[in-house]
């Protein structure tokens, strides 16, 4: 095992010695595991243009490739199959945002005992969404892909919550369609809501909350699907492992509310158990297990033609209530990841995605596209910040509707 471990270090390491000098991608090896053809059909594609080397194929195709290509690694060794490298990085930083998650914590358990003025409070349930749908967006700010190089004073400062540290956020938010995505929510009954998760750790604590709220707390949702990813991706992406450990009790964050915070997991645990919670796989799915609805998450494609390559994946979203896609690769992929100038509508960006089902995209911006925002915005903003789009400071909430039928 220790000697197949250096193996591999090995293979990592030259991997990363031709990434640096642009050298060409190779053929994704027959592993057995999901769409391999698929990636070497693009990249054969890639090839006849000239752009299958590091640095000329599209980002997109590229960074996809790359963890599609790490988890082959593993999968056709001996004994690391299961392995998720990127597994004690996620849970080590995830115990490390107990400050946020306590006071999320306590924060439920007030709604908890308030249950009753809530209900009969439209105007308060409206706000309460406000404060909900911003604690889960700027949970997406922590991405481990992005903030490697970050102390844990920093993450602590991107994580802080509360009123006011939300009011600070607001001028931040370019793009936002929080009244209309609460409007279309009050149209609801009994709904079954989807989230596309991104990150494991405290960005999917802060979903598990969003979604808590909107199932415990208003008449308009009753179930929520988690679709995660099969394999490790984009370094901390949510698998069902990372879902399993965060409703373990064994590995919360240590801190002063963890009476509330026992009470919120185990509420969650049993809304799994009452298929009122559910993920989209089984939730004991080991790493790379398959089917066509969590497979299409980790392929290459962008979202627009999520009917012709996944045809079940479009079922499921069409019969959702609200489909809730989280953070910035999401956003990319719901955009096409092209350079659509940035007044240009969301509806328009996400093509043949609009109409489709009611879809929420929260995202807080770390890539170059940026749409549904008016020219002298950015303008504005290129003047005085050149990595606005990149540095995740930003954040869009963009909400498009199900169409007339
Ligand atoms: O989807 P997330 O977690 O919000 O962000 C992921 C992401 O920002 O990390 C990568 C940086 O390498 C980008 O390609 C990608 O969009």
């Amino acid at each position: 095992m220790l000697e197949e471990g250096k193996a591999l270090i090995g293979t990592l390491s030259r991997l990363k010695y031709d990434m640096a000098r642009d050298r060409a991608l190779e053929p994704m090896p027959a592993d057995g595991e999901a769409l391999v053809d698929e990636y070497n059909a693009e990249l054969a594609r890639l090839e006849e243009r000239g752009q299958n080397t590091w640095f000329t194929a599209p980002w997109l195709y590229a960074e996809c490739y790359l963890y599609r290509l790490l988890r082959s690694l593993f999968a056709t060794s001996e004994h690391w199959k299961l392995f998720d490298p990127f597994f004690a990085q996620k849970l080590y930083t995830y115990k490390g945002s107990g400050t946020a998650v306590h006071r999320l914590a306590v924060t439920l358990a007030e709604l908890e005992s308030e249950k009753h003025i809530i209900a009969n409070d439209p105007e308060k349930l409206k706000v309460l969404f406000h404060e909900m749908a911003q604690m889960c967006l700027w949970g997406n700010a922590t991405d481990l892909s992005l903030l490697t190089n970050m102390t844990p004073e920093d993450i602590e400062n991107l994580q802080t919550i509360g009123r006011d540290a939300q009011d600070a956020r607001k001028e931040f938010i370019l793009k936002d369609d929080q009244n209309a995505a609460w409007e279309h929510i009050t149209t609801l009954k009994d709904a079954r809501i989807d989230f596309v998760l991104d990150n494991a750790g405290f960005e999917l604590f802060t979903d598990l909350i969003f979604a808590d709220f909107l199932v415990s707390h208003t008449p308009f949702v009753s179930k929520v699907v988690f679709h995660p990813k099969s394999i490790p991706w984009f370094v901390s992406d949510v698998t069902p492992p990372d879902f399993a450990a965060l409703l373990d009790v064994t590995s919360l964050p240590l801190g002063p509310a963890s009476e509330q915070l026992e009470r919120a997991v185990a509420r969650w645990n049993a809304y799994l158990a009452d298929g009122t919670f559910a993920l989209s796989v089984p939730r004991d799915a080991a790493i790379g297990a398959q089917d066509e609805i969590v497979n299409f998450w980790t392929s290459p494609w962008p979202y627009w033609d999520i009917r012709l390559r996944a045809p079940k994946v479009w079922d499921a979203l069409c019969g959702s209530g609200l489909v809730i896609f989280k953070g910035d690769l999401n956003y990319r992929k719901l955009t096409g990841d092209v350079r659509w100038p940035v007044d240009t509508p969301f509806e328009t960006a996400v093509g043949p995605l609009a109409g489709a089902f009611p879809l929420l995209s929260l995202r807080t911006s770390k890539a170059d596209v940026v749409v549904g925002i008016p020219r002298s915005v950015a303008e504005a903003l290129d003047a005085r910040d050149e990595k606005w789009r990149t540095n995740g400071r930003y954040a869009l909430v963009s909400f498009v509707p199900r169409g007339e039928s």
